[in-house]
């Protein structure tokens, strides 16, 4: 694809940890060039970093200089432009950035966004208009205090996930902010006008202007009440440090640290096609952008990752990169402390979900390895391990849970354990079995979790529990007369949240490539549109380039259309592979049974 062939081009930003990308798209969401830089290779001297990061072990803390961030974007473009790239072709740019990592703004940033010369460089300029050089990465660990003191002041890890769509987590942005105003650095708080986050950052050095967060991304704070659609004022007053239970404060107090901390963060800029604005002056006289570049909003890399899919409600992504993730469209919002749940980022009544699992890739890597060794066969090769797990053909009654790193869902410590059905369906644990047993069964517990807990965010879950379906009916009972009813993490799973299938399955990242996992995983996972395999590198920049081009046709109709009607008529289902999997959907409900029963004994923190 040349860009000779088209007038529009759009650019999909992705800064994450590790390095800047930047995709280019034509108007039919044909891919047309990536560009990027890495961080390591270019600024692991001038910014001290190592994998994108500045870590100082005692603390737990992992922060990324934001002036690294504002090189690596004139450093992409100037590359671009030294390539020739058109960016007087360019008509919208959107894109993600690395989720709930922060940037804090001085009292002259708007001033020096707004009058940004050409001639120098972003970081140059903007330097001195940051309260704070660095930024909290997603991987800091530095806020377990703040983690107690968010559950405390609303009751609960349950009870903070209704509110905000997720229970604490250390890198959330509230307990970040916390930390700073209350705890680490109160200096930088006074001193902030302005927090952006990641997202909205790279918006805002595009606009020349800072924007506001976008209302998918302000779900990964623990501050937004996602249902209300604003701000949760007792959860503000606890990331300002002026709690009154927890800290101590009046309620006159409370009420200015509310008020500042709202002005710090700004509006909520809600789900929409309307273009924040034009692209700065600074972007068109350095590198030709012409001045009608429209720069949508910004969001989260993992809500990117979901547009760059022709996915529609109750459709999961499930990637098996180094961790699993699955990530699902849904209308429910059925809240867990065990999952996240954000505003869907095109799709205005709809939900992500999102589950994290430390122990995918890893773990199976430990089973194939102990496989292979039995049989003297080479350590990486994935065949013997194929081959057992083709040989399995549906649930024989045991189950394993290998987790060699603590897991997160279920929480739980790094740990193995075995198990097998008698034949009162009690669980009988095993000390150990052959390796043979273990692929199988690795496989399947993992597809189960997947399974399982994705199920209440499913839209046929919504279905009253007491509605009938015949054949649900029976399996239902007959699973509650073997196990008794179904607990996931803490949880009674509903009759109609254990009988909801997904829609379609797509499968992503390295084990994807797997025919063998695949098919053994989407068997039990059990879509009633099938399984299928996509490629797509970089899928959180094209998620950005797909969100820049349905806006601007929207704006062009001047209309909303629907984001995954737009996205079927335009994507290439060339890239997308449709696998015959069996479907053991009904096979496997013993399975649940056994490994929410297998879950309940597992040790934790
Ligand atoms: N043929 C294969 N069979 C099973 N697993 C595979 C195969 N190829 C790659 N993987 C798994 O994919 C993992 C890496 O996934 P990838 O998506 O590339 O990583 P990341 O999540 O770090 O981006 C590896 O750890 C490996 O276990
Ligand atoms: O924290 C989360 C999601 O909650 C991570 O998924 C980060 O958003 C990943 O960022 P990169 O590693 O891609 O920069």
């Amino acid at each position: 694809m040349s860009y000779d062939q088209c007038n529009d081009v759009f650019l999909g930003l992705d800064l994450s940890t590790q390095q800047l990308k930047i995709i280019a798209t034509d108007e039919q969401l044909n891919h047309i060039e990536t560009f990027n830089v890495e961080f390591d290779k270019k600024y692991s001297e001038k910014y001290g970093i190592k994998k994108g990061v500045v870590v100082n072990d005692e603390t737990g803390e992992v922060l990324s200089p934001v002036a690294m961030w504002l090189d690596s974007l004139d450093y992409v473009f100037t590359e671009m432009k030294k390539k020739g790239f058109p960016f007087e072709k360019v008509k919208g740019i959107s894109g993600s950035g690395q989720q709930h990592g922060s940037v804090y703004w001085a009292e002259n940033a708007n001033e020096r966004l707004q009058n940004l010369d050409e001639n120098h460089s972003l970081s140059e300029q903007l330097a001195d208009a940051l309260a704070f050089p660095l930024s909290p990465n997603w991987q800091d660990h530095s806020t377990g205090k703040e983690i107690a003191d968010f559950e405390r002041a609303v009751g609960g890890p349950e009870e903070l996930a209704q509110i905000t769509g997720s229970r604490a987590h250390y890198r959330f942005t509230g307990l970040q902010i916390r930390k700073l105003a209350s705890r680490s650095n109160k200096n930088v708080y006074r001193k902030t006008t302005r927090v952006s986050l990641v997202s909205s950052f790279v918006a805002s050095v595009l606009l020349g202007s800072i924007t506001n967060i976008e209302q998918a991304e302000a779900c990964g704070m623990n501050l937004y009440d996602v249902q209300k659609g604003d701000y949760d004022d007792n959860l503000l007053s606890l990331a300002a440090g002026v709690h009154p239970e927890i800290d101590g404060a009046s309620q006159s107090d409370k009420e200015n640290g509310i008020r500042e901390l709202k002005k710090k963060l700004g509006n909520i800029e809600p789900i929409s096609y309307k273009a924040s604005g034009s692209i700065s002056p600074y972007f068109c006289k350095r590198y030709g952008f012409s001045n009608h570049t429209k720069i949508y909003s910004f969001t989260g890399d993992n809500l990117a990752t979901i547009i760059s899919l022709p996915l529609s409600p109750n459709d999961i992504l499930l990637s098996l990169g180094t961790s699993t993730t699955v990530l699902l469209i849904t209308e429910n919002y059925i809240p867990s402390s065990q999952y996240h749940l954000f505003k869907h980022p095109t799709m205005r009544s709809h939900y992500m979900g999102m589950i994290c699992y430390c122990n995918g890739a890893l773990a199976r890597e430990r089973i194939r390895d102990e496989v292979n060794k039995k049989y003297g066969l080479e350590k990486g090769s994935w065949d013997k391990f194929d081959e057992l797990l083709d040989s399995s053909k549906s649930f024989n009654e045991e189950l394993g849970i290998y987790f060699p790193l603590g897991e997160i869902v279920p929480n739980a410590l790094a740990q193995y354990k075995r198990s097998r059905l008698d034949s009162e369906y009690n669980i009988v644990d095993v000390e150990s079995w052959d390796p043979e047993e273990d692929v199988s069964s690795i496989v399947e517990s993992q597809s189960l979790s997947c399974r399982m807990r994705a199920g209440p965010m499913l839209s046929g879950s919504n279905l009253n529990n007491n509605s009938s379906n015949s054949e649900y009916d029976k399996i239902y009972e007959d699973l509650h007369k073997k196990f008794g009813s179904i607990y996931t993490d803490g949880k009674e799973q509903t009759k109609a949240s254990l009988t909801s299938r997904p829609h379609k399955v797509f499968f992503v990242g390295g084990a994807s490539k797997n025919n063998s996992i695949v098919k053994k995983m989407g068997s039990i996972m059990g879509p009633s549109d099938g399984n299928y395999r996509v490629e797509i590198p970089d899928a959180c920049a094209l998620g950005g380039a797909y969100k820049a081009s349905w806006s601007f046709h929207c704006e062009k109709e001047n209309k909303w259309v629907d984001y995954d009607v737009y996205i079927n008529e335009h994507f290439d289902f060339g890239d997308v592979e449709s696998l015959n999997t069996q479907d053991n959907w009904i096979g496997y409900f013993e399975g649940m049974g056994m490994l929410s029963k297998m879950e309940q004994s597992l040790k934790h923190t």
